[in-house]
């Protein structure tokens, strides 16, 4: 039977994933004003910046500044790869974190210098001690499906790394394909199996749309018991370090097409199409997504 939650829960990365990639660099009051309008339009977690590196990724080198300048509602998250990105993050008051890895070896070297298992090893004492400090921890898995360096990932190597992070007490898995090329039966599967192993834990999907299959690995994902997306106001998005990666699924087309399945979310979709009014004119590209776009010829 073809049965679907009565709710499902959002998680907007526009602002972290959404701009990371965009080559222009968006004044810090720009993302402000962005933010400000997605949580207007009922956007309750948001991956709000990320820690890193400026010399890496130039356009998160204002996280500090992001973090003050939002108003705290809801759940939001930073992104840290290390401890320098921890513990500033901390510094400057940030409720939630997230730490990321990828599946596959080689992505994982190219996005954060370390091999996977260099990245677990440092990682495993910063996430106990987060944790014994009750902070909420995010895991972001990537290349969960496949890497573009070393093809399809087998879903046991995801598993595996996702079963650590849940032994260190993550509280959620959000689990990436990272180039979108998964396809609904994949989608299906890999989160079948990983809400049957980890049924304590908050387990978020995270799609890329470059081959125009996310909305269909959500309801797949969503027949296997997924019921948190991180989606990208605009379609914005992608890891630099990812090459072909293009967009993440655009949060306006997901919020609609749950909405006409009567999937609700809390999101008015007017409101965060005004957000990405607020957003367009500081990226290179227009934003074409479907939402969007009638909300254009109709306003
Ligand atoms: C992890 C590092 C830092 C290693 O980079 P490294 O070069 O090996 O680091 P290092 O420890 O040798 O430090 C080099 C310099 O960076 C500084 N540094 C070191 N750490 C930090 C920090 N936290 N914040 C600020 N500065 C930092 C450090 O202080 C030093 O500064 P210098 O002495 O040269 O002036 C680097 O590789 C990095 O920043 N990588 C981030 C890459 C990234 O942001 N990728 C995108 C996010 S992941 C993603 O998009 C995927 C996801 C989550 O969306 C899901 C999916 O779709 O797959």
């Amino acid at each position: 039977m073809f049965s679907l939650p009565k709710n499902a829960t959002i998680i907007e990365v526009g602002p972290r994933d959404g701009l990371q990639n965009e080559g222009k660099l968006v004044k810090t009051k720009d993302k402000l004003q962005f933010i400000d309008a997605l949580q207007q339009a009922g956007i309750h977690e948001m991956e709000l910046t990320s820690f890193v590196s400026p010399k890496w990724v130039p356009q998160m080198a204002d996280a500090k500044e992001i973090v003050a300048g939002t108003k705290k509602m809801g759940r939001q998250f930073v992104l840290t790869p290390n401890k320098l990105g921890i513990d500033t993050a901390l510094e400057s008051d940030a409720q939630s974190l997230a730490v990321f890895v990828g599946v596959s070896d080689t992505f994982n070297k190219k996005n954060i210098n370390k091999t996977t298992q260099e990245s677990m090893d440092a990682l495993k004492p910063l996430v106990l001690e987060l944790k014994k400090q009750g902070i909420f921890v995010r895991a972001c898995i990537s290349t969960a499906f496949y890497c573009p360096f070393e093809g399809a990932i087998a879903p046991e190597a995801t598993i595996a790394l996702c079963r650590e992070f849940v032994d260190w007490g993550v509280d959620e898995l959000s689990v990436a394909d990272t180039i979108g090329m998964a396809n609904p039966k994949e989608s299906y599967d890999l989160f079948n199996q990983l809400v049957q192993e980890f049924p304590e834990i908050l387990i978020a999907a995270h799609f890329h749309d470059t081959r125009r299959m996310a909305l269909a690995n959500i309801v797949s994902a969503l027949q296997a018991g997924v019921t948190r997306f991180d989606a990208s106001a605009g379609g914005l998005g992608g890891c630099p370090f990812a090459p072909g990666a293009t967009g993440n699924v655009a949060t306006e087309d997901v919020v609609n097409m749950l909405h006409r399945m009567n999937v609700q979310t809390g999101i008015d979709l007017d409101l965060l199409c005004v957000a990405i009014k607020t957003i367009e004119p500081h990226v290179t590209n227009p934003v074409t997504t479907g939402m969007y776009t009638l909300y254009k010829n109709r306003s």
